[in-house]
């Protein structure tokens, strides 16, 4: 088996998951804020990718977030574990600490978790906002009256939900079953989602910094 990049003795991971528009991004702020984690997202990593000049990803990359599938993960994984290894690099943990990173919007597919914990680092815990489709479905609406996003209109939304229901949440159940996942009702205010947040994290020893 490969060893992975990173050590859990230097570096602590939190998969951030849920359905489109349940509010990782929002959530992922106050997060960073108060509990120090270096905040990646798969979704905007790979959205600067698409963009990046002399990509070899960019039409690829485009296609798969228009029809809401989920790009092949050999591109994804590296786009990660290059961020952590910049992150570090740049902006290393104070002393004596671990660097905490919050993987939001990844792993979507069971065969990219296995890889990434094999390969980049294990993951402590796997955050979970659970939360109507009705509900994300009227966020994401909104968001896309500014977000300029490519898949926040209704035809890649409907697609993007079959994808979190077909193949996103056997990797939380997944991860349910080896007593990973902390998770939270997440379709009341933000403030209210935060509390529930705070509180699952914390009882897992995740405390402020
Ligand atoms: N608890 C909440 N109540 C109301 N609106 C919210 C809440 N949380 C997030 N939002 C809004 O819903 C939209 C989606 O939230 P956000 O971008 O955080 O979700 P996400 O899970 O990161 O979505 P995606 O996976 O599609 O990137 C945003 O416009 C955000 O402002
Ligand atoms: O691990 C991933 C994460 C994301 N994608 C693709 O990006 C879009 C948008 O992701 P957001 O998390 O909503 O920003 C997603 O629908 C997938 O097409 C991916 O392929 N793999």
């Amino acid at each position: 088996m490969a060893t992975p990049r990173f050590s859990t003795n230097d570096v602590t991971v939190v998969f951030f998951l849920g359905g489109p528009g349940s509010g990782k991004g929002t959530q992922s702020a106050n997060l960073v804020k108060d509990y120090g984690f270096v905040h990646l997202s798969a979704g905007d990593l790979l959205r600067a990718e698409q963009v990046r000049e002399g990509s070899q990803y960019g039409d690829l990359i485009r296609e798969y977030i228009r029809e809401g599938k989920i790009v092949p993960m050999e591109v994804t994984v590296a786009l990660l574990s290059n961020a952590m290894a910049e992150s570090l690099a740049t902006s290393p943990p104070p002393a004596g600490t671990k660097a905490r990173f919050l993987i939001d919007g990844f792993p979507r597919k069971l065969d990219q978790a296995v890889f990434f914990e094999e390969t980049v680092c294990p993951s402590e815990l796997v955050l979970f906002l659970d939360c109507p489709e009705d509900v994300m479905e009227s966020r994401l609406l909104k968001r896309g009256e500014t977000s300029g996003r490519d898949d926040d209109n209704a035809a890649s939304i409907r697609k993007r939900f079959h994808t979190f229901v077909e193949t996103s949440m056997p990797v939380v159940d997944d991860f349910e079953k080896k007593g990973k996942v902390v998770s939270v009702k997440a379709d009341s205010s933000v403030e209210q989602v935060y509390e529930q947040v705070k509180a699952g994290i914390e009882a897992r020893g995740l405390h402020k910094r």
